[in-house]
C-alpha cells in the first residue's frame, strides 16, 4: 500500500490547470485571480474633503478668522470658481476641493450667521483633505494569485475593472453509489439511510473554488453506474463515494475498469480512507473515495482539495499546524491516521470515538490531528500536527 504522501503526488498528476476565463466583478467573489490587475484611475480622482465645513486657506487658518462663503462644493459636484483671500466655500465629504483652498475646518470648529464663517474653536492640523490618488494611482495593481475576498472586490470595483480575469472554476461530478441510499427529504425505506457524503463534500468542494454536478445516486448495479458514469461526462474530475471497498456489492473498480480506466492506485496507508482508488477514464481523472462518511470528508480535505488548487493553478500543499497535547495519547498502527480533534487555545485534544461513521463528532471538530505511522506513545504536553478543518 503506498503511503499518504505518495497518494497525493500520484492524485496531482491526475489533474493539471485549467487556465482562465472573465467573471462579472459582481460574481467574482471566491474566485481565483487569474493574472494581475491594473487600476484604470487614481482614486481619489481629486483631492477630496474628509470632512464637512469650510474650504479655505490653511495660512489663513487660525482662531477667530472670519471667512466670506462665496459657494458650495458638494459629492459629485464639485464649486468651479477660485477661492481667493479672506475666503470659504461650504463643503462636504467626497467632494472636490476648490482650486485655492488647502484645508476643511470642520463645521463643529466655526460659528456662521448668514454669508460669514469665524473659527470659533482651535482647528488643529490636520487639513482633512484626501490628496488625489492616496488609495492607489492608475496601473498600482491587485496581484495574482489570491483567492478574491470581498475586500478584494470592493477594490477592483473602485479600480473599475467591471470583468475580472479568473481561473476556470473545476467541474467536480459527484456519484453516490448505493442501494441504501436516498436524497435528503425522500422517505428512505427500512434499509435506507440518507446520502450524506455528497452534500459534505460539494460544500467542502465549492468552498474550494469548484463548481459541483450532484448525479443521480447510482444504484448497487453495474448498469447504474455505467449510466451515472456517462452522465460525468464534460467533468474536469469525477468522484465516487462508496462501493471501493471490496464486498460483493462494492463495484465501482469493476465498472470503471469496463470503461477502460487506466489505474493509478488503490488503497492507501491511512485512517480513515484506505480504501481510496484513482486513475483516469479516457481524458477524465477520477478518484473513487470510501462510502464511510468521516472517510469520504477527510479525503476531501487531503486528497481532493489539493487536486482543486492544482486545477486553479494555486500551492497544492497541505497547511499542517502545530498544537499541545491536552490529554496523552496511545501508539499508532501502520497507517498514517487523521484523528478528529478539537482546537482550543492553541491545546488539542482528540475525540474518544473514531469510527469513521460518526459525522456527529466530524461536525465537532476543527481539526483533523496527523499521526504518522508507528508514531509512538504521545504524553500531554507534547506539541502534535494537524490540518484545520
Ligand atoms: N472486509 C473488509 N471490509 C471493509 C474494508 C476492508 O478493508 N475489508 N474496509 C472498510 C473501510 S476502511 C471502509 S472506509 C469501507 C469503505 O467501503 P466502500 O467504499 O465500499 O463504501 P460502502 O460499503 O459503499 O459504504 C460504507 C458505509 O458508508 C455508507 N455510505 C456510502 N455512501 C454514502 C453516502 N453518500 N452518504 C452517506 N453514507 C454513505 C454506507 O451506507 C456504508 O454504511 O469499507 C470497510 N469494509
Ligand atoms: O478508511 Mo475506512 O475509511 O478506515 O473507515
Amino acid at each position: 500500500m503506498i503511503t499518504v504522501e505518495e497518494a497525493r503526488a500520484l492524485l496531482l498528476d491526475l489533474v493539471r490547470p485549467l487556465g482562465a476565463e472573465e467573471a462579472p466583478l459582481a460574481e467574482a467573489a471566491g474566485r481565483v485571480l487569474a493574472h494581475d490587475v491594473a487600476a484604470t484611475r487614481d482614486q481619489p480622482p481629486f483631492a477630496a474633503a474628509s470632512m464637512d465645513g469650510y474650504a479655505v486657506k490653511s495660512a489663513e487658518v487660525e482662531r477667530h478668522a472670519m471667512f466670506k462663503v462665496i459657494g458650495e462644493a458638494a459629492a459629485g459636484h464639485r464649486f468651479d470658481g477660485v477661492l481667493g483671500a479672506g475666503q470659504a466655500v461650504r463643503i462636504f465629504t467626497g467632494a472636490p476641493v476648490p482650486a485655492g483652498a488647502d484645508f476643511v475646518v470642520i463645521q463643529e470648529d466655526v460659528s456662521r450667521t448668514g454669508d460669514l464663517v469665524t473659527i470659533t474653536d482651535a482647528p488643529g492640523d490636520k487639513p482633512n483633505i484626501r490628496p488625489a490618488g492616496v488609495d492607489f494611482r492608475v496601473g498600482q495593481t491587485l496581484a495574482a494569485p489570491r483567492i478574491l475576498r470581498p475586500e478584494d472586490v470592493a477594490l477592483l470595483a473602485s479600480m473599475n475593472i467591471p470583468r475580472v480575469p479568473v481561473r476556470r472554476r473545476p467541474v467536480v461530478a459527484l456519484i453516490s453509489t448505493g442501494d441504501e441510499l436516498v436524497m435528503p427529504g425522500e422517505t428512505p425505506g427500512p434499509d435506507q439511510i440518507i446520502a450524506s457524503n455528497t452534500f459534505g463534500l460539494k460544500a467542502l468542494f465549492e468552498a474550494n473554488g469548484a463548481q459541483v454536478r450532484v448525479l443521480p445516486i447510482a444504484r448497487d448495479t453495474r448498469a447504474s453506474l455505467t449510466t451515472a458514469f456517462d452522465l460525468a461526462q464534460g467533468a474536469d474530475l469525477v468522484i465516487t463515494i462508496g462501493g471501493a471497498s471490496v464486498g460483493d456489492h462494492d463495484l465501482v473498480a469493476h465498472v470503471a475498469g469496463d470503461l477502460g480506466m487506466e489505474r493509478s492506485f488503490y488503497k492507501v496507508r491511512m485512517r480513515p480512507g484506505k480504501p481510496l482508488m484513482a486513475g483516469r477514464i479516457g481524458d477524465m481523472p477520477m478518484v473513487g473515495l470510501p462510502g464511510n462518511p468521516v472517510s469520504a470528508m477527510v479525503c476531501g480535505y487531503i486528497f481532493i482539495l489539493p487536486m482543486l488548487r492544482r486545477m486553479l493553478e494555486l500551492d497544492p500543499g497541505i497547511t499542517l499546524c502545530e498544537a499541545v497535547l491536552s490529554a496523552p495519547l496511545g501508539p499508532n498502527g501502520p497507517r498514517e491516521h487523521y484523528m478528529r480533534a478539537r482546537v482550543d487555545d492553541g491545546q488539542i485534544a482528540t475525540f474518544g470515538d473514531q469510527d469513521s461513521s460518526l459525522l456527529s463528532i466530524l461536525a465537532q471538530a476543527n481539526a483533523l490531528l496527523m499521526r504518522p505511522p508507528e508514531d509512538p506513545a504521545r504524553t500531554a504536553g507534547e506539541r502534535v500536527r494537524y490540518v484545520p478543518i
